[in-house]
């Protein structure tokens, strides 16, 4: 059983007469220590999937279609409030920004012992010593000193180990982590990174990594899912995707890593911008920015198969089905 199983989930935006398709038809599924790369340029609706996912979701954005089952059960009958709850205790979400976790007039100890108290029946102390534990796990020093901190009196650095202490102290199943190494400088990425990592290995939590850096998802994630325009356009192991890409847009994400060519060679820009989903354009959503681009782009390209848990959305693929 996979610890979150997505179907066809399609998010809209604004009014109902002429809403933004932000997302469309977005499927995955992530197993039990699983890392799942979600990635693609800004306002690829990466952050809206996640949200949906956490039930987090609020007007003017709705969710108008989908599946989304968590730990064997679907809860896309619930209403968005209820979904909250439900899942408050099988996964967590961490942002790019901390304090969009952390309470700013709050002490450490009170909103980690608040956070356990919500959903376990613990008592206070016992709280606290989880709270004392959970902080010196990511790897926070003098943790009894940072427990009677507010979020202020930490380091940005600090900050985002005590949002994730706080997202993991209750052992979710799933943690949805939106960027959250995208403010930190490269050390405390790495940091950040091998927490998470180690985490996931001795708990053996799934986790659905966002971000925009496919160098990130790279060193990381077992599988990445490629996201362009509201849609998933190529899904596959992280490493065979990164080696051969299948989708031109993939390819073009790879070549503007640094690093990803040699020496001396000008980086590989994409010319455009992504199109409007207002409404969304006919065909391929890429075919406006796509050097493969012909005539057959303009109906819309089917997600197919092509070979070792692959998939791409395109009629001319950079690797030929089998
Ligand atoms: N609350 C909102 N109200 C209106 N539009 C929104 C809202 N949140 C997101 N959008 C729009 O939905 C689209 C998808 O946004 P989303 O944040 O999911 O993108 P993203 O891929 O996560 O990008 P980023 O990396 O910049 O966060 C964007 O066009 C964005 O402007």
């Amino acid at each position: 059983m996979s610890v979150l199983d997505v179907k066809d989930l399609t998010i809209h935006i604004g009014d109902t007469k002429s809403p933004a398709h932000a997302v469309d038809s977005v499927s995955l599924h992530i197993e039990r220590g699983e890392v799942v790369a979600l990635v693609g340029e800004s306002g690829s609706g990466k952050t809206l999937t996640g949200l949906a996912i956490a039930g987090l979701l609020d007007p003017p954005l709705r969710r108008v279609g989908g599946e989304i089952t968590l730990l064997g059960e679907n809860l896309s009958a619930l209403p968005e409030s209820q979904l909250r709850r439900r899942r408050g205790d099988r996964l967590a979400m961490v942002f790019q920004d901390p304090m969009a976790t952390l309470n700013p007039v709050l002490r450490i100890e009170t909103q980690l012992v608040e956070t356990i108290r919500a959903h376990r029946n613990v008592g206070r102390n016992a709280a606290r010593d989880e709270a004392l534990a959970m902080l010196d796990e990511v790897g926070i020093t003098l943790p009894a000193q940072r427990l009677r901190a507010y979020p202020h009196e930490l380091s940005g650095g600090m900050r985002q180990r005590v949002a994730i202490g706080a997202a993991l102290i209750n052992r979710p199943a799933l943690l949805i982590a939106d960027e959250p190494t995208t403010a930190l400088d490269v050390t405390l990425q790495a940091q950040i990174l091998a927490l998470i990592d180690q985490y996931r290995r001795d708990h053996g939590t799934a986790v659905l990594w966002i971000t925009h850096d496919l160098g990130v998802a790279a060193g990381f994630a077992d599988r990445v899912l490629v996201m362009y325009a509201g849609q998933i356009v190529e899904s596959g192991p992280c490493a065979r995707v990164l080696q051969a890409p299948a989708h031109p847009y993939t390819a073009a994400l790879l070549g503007a890593i640094p690093g990803s060519v040699p020496p001396g060679t000008p980086l590989a820009t994409l010319p455009g911008q992504p199109p409007g989903l207002s409404p969304p354009p006919e065909g391929c959503r890429f075919r406006a920015r796509c050097p493969r681009a012909a005539a057959a782009c303009i109906a819309a390209p089917p997600q197919v198969a092509t070979g070792e848990a692959r998939t791409v959305r395109c009629f001319f693929p950079l690797v030929t089905p089998p």
